[in-house]
């Protein structure tokens, strides 16, 4: 964008309104389209704490909605994908907040996916409404699915044809590693290694799979790479958690596709980068700051 034009300006609007006129299909074909247009590995995550919201919008009937919004405008030319966590607008009674806030997005950036990051994971029947919801209700491009009762409650999710569904692999947190590290029979190997073989050789003939590894385990991500080739990741664990950007980047790049292959989502870092009225102005620096740090880091893999 050059410097004179301002995200607030009716051009830079205008810049989306095109793009969306070459919008792609599936949630895959979208993200292949930002990754290149928006030269961005960077997603941003809307996770609205409404006790770190700024004052002016704290107890205001559509304040997370306003959040988010403004926050989406300030960032969308810097994404590949936008992520809302469903809990945040859940705890609250604000699920019309959520539906108003990916409507907005897809009427706005129509080109940029949305993954609805709600975790789901129950037996089919019930699976097929979580999808309902996920999919229908919210009309989100892709969701996150916990894939630890099997595929039985994935499968519902792909009869959506050209939605993304992201399967939890290797978590973030250090609590993943009670279960996700534990070493499994027949092969040895540990359950995340399991998931993310039963995703890539099994599971994903639609291709509609990604998987979500931590930026906080750079050395498993490479490990689930080398099993998944091209096969997207969900990479949340930059920013507040403090994963590596160069570590992570190094060990999730598909080596003759520089710059493709990762959403690399951080939330909070971006969201509160400042708690006054120059929130969204400050979001946009951090988001550029990430943007221009994942950039930079794949100039060294490459
Ligand atoms: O599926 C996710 O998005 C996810 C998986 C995971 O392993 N770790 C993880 O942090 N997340 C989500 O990614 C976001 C990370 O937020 P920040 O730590 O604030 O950047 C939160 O919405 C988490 O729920």
């Amino acid at each position: 964008m050059c410097a004179s034009l301002s995200y607030r300006d009716s051009s830079f609007i205008k810049l989306s309104a095109n793009q969306m006129n070459s919008n792609p299909k599936t949630f895959n074909e979208q993200l292949q389209s930002t990754w290149a247009s928006q030269g961005s590995m960077l997603c941003v995550g809307f996770d609205p704490d409404p006790k770190r919201l700024p004052p002016s919008l704290q107890g205001k009937s559509e304040g997370i909605f306003e959040f988010c919004r403004e926050i989406a405008d300030a960032t969308a030319d810097l994404v590949c994908a936008f992520k809302p966590q469903f809990a945040y607008f859940a705890s609250q009674g604000a699920e019309s907040q959520l539906e108003k806030l990916v409507k907005h997005l897809k009427n706005k950036y129509p080109h940029i996916p949305v993954i609805l990051d709600s975790k789901r994971g129950d037996i089919g029947s019930t699976a097929e409404h979580y999808a309902l919801e996920a999919f229908d209700r919210y009309g989100a491009d892709a969701v996150t699915v916990n894939p630890y009762m099997g595929f039985d409650s994935v499968e519902p999710y792909l009869k959506h044809a050209g939605k993304g569904v992201i399967v939890l692999c290797r978590t973030s947190n250090p609590g993943g590693s009670d279960l996700q590290f534990l070493n499994i029979a027949p092969s040895g190997e540990p359950l995340y290694l399991h998931v993310a073989r039963l995703a890539a050789e099994k599971w994903n003939s639609s291709g509609q799979l990604s998987l979500v590894v931590g930026a906080t385990f750079p050395d498993e991500i490479a490990k689930v790479r080398a099993i998944v080739g091209e096969m997207p990741l969900l990479i949340p664990g930059i920013g507040a958690q403090g994963g590596d950007i160069d570590a992570t980047v190094k060990a999730g790049s598909i080596a003759h596709r520089p710059g493709t292959g990762m959403m690399i989502n951080s939330s909070r870092a971006i969201l509160y980068a400042s708690s006054g009225a120059d929130f969204a102005d400050a979001a946009r620096a951090v988001a550029i700051s990430t943007r221009d740090a994942l950039r930079a880091a794949v100039k060294i893999t490459d």
